[in-house]
């Protein structure tokens, strides 16, 4: 291993972000899938050889990833991801849990779009693990235009950054239907209690959903056609296909699968989410109206 070294795996827009704000204090390698001419691009394995990693790959592709390419050698890491995995309903912290002991892995959340943080603009995260000791390694990596944060509730932040995405898609649908930020306000707010009551299932803790991990996270995504959620969301609003939206992002949602992991989620702890019902309901074909409908119903 490359004692001090830092490496960024995956280089889309969250992992290219990632890899100009930590570069800005000492050379960071990047990696990804698809070679890129960029500075300090490397092959994986010269990646893995580093001491720290961020590991920017999607949700929904991890598991696979760390099966095809990991082996644990001592490696300090922190996902950028956001999401839960719709064929296990897995955390993303159960996932690597096999490939790495707990107090070498700490998890990002927070209010924070690639394209703000690319060009420098401030920023808050949280880097959330069981070991304050790995956030204290991580820590003077970051910028001074991004503050960091410490907390030890990894199910907390991992609950918030993926429910947030898929409340965005309904606030996306939302403010197609011209609804009015009456109704969007409404739909957040229920949303974030609605996020909390699932959280609370699985042990995280209610202050994670009112900080920067939950209510932050959440009010920038569901308002902004900067999120890619919030755009799948104006996509179904206007009747459009979701593979023809998806196809014209052209970049990850990960709302779209992790709505599919809460629905089952739901069903199997038996949790009242019925905003992340609904959403699941119009990404399978249900009318974006009447799903409104049967929302101020229920
Ligand atoms: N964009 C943002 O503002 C933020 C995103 N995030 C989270 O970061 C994660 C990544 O998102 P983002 O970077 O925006 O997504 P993008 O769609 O921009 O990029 C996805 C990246 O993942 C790589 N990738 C995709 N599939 C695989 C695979 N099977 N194996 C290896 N690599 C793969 C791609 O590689 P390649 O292109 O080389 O083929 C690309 O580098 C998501 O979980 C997202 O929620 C979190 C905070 C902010
Ligand atoms: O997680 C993000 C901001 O914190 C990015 O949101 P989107 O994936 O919806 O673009």
């Amino acid at each position: 291993m490359r004692k001090n070294s830092i490496a960024v795996i995956g280089a889309g827009k969250w992992g290219s972000a990632l890899h100009f704000a930590l570069s800005q204090k000492q050379e960071v390698f990047i990696t990804s899938r698809t070679p890129r001419d960029v500075k300090n691009f490397v092959d994986l394995q010269t990646a893995l050889e580093c001491e720290y990693l961020v590991i920017a790959i999607p949700a929904q592709e991890i598991r696979a990833w760390l099966k095809e390419n990991f082996v644990f050698n001592g490696q300090k890491i922190l996902v950028a991801s956001k999401g839960i995995e719709a064929s296990s309903g897995e955390f993303l912290n159960e996932i690597y849990a096999p490939f790495v002991p707990e107090k070498n892995i700490g998890f990002i959340s927070g209010p924070s779009f690639a394209a703000e943080v690319i060009k420098g603009l401030p920023c808050a995260l949280v880097i959330n693990s069981s070991s304050k000791k790995l956030y204290k390694k991580f820590e003077p990596f970051f910028p001074n235009f991004i503050k960091t944060y410490y907390s030890s509730d990894v199910i907390g932040a991992e609950v918030a950054g993926a429910y947030k995405n898929v409340l965005a898609i309904a606030s996306g649908i939302c403010e197609g239907l011209n609804l009015g930020k009456n109704a969007q306000a409404s739909l957040i707010a229920r949303g974030l209690v609605e996020m909390q009551r699932f959280g609370k299932v699985f042990k995280a803790k209610k202050s994670s959903f009112l900080g920067l991990s939950g209510a932050g996270d959440l009010f920038l995504t569901a308002n902004s056609t900067m999120s890619r959620n919030f755009r799948v969301g104006l996509g179904l609003s206007q009747d459009k296909k979701l593979e023809d939206i998806l196809e014209e992002l052209g970049e990850v949602a990960e709302g779209v699968q992790t709505s599919v992991a809460i629905q089952n989620l739901s069903r199997k702890y038996e949790i009242y989410t019925p905003i992340a019902n609904e959403v699941n309901l119009v990404l399978l074909g249900k009318n974006p109206k009447d799903s409104l409908k049967d929302l101020l119903k229920s």
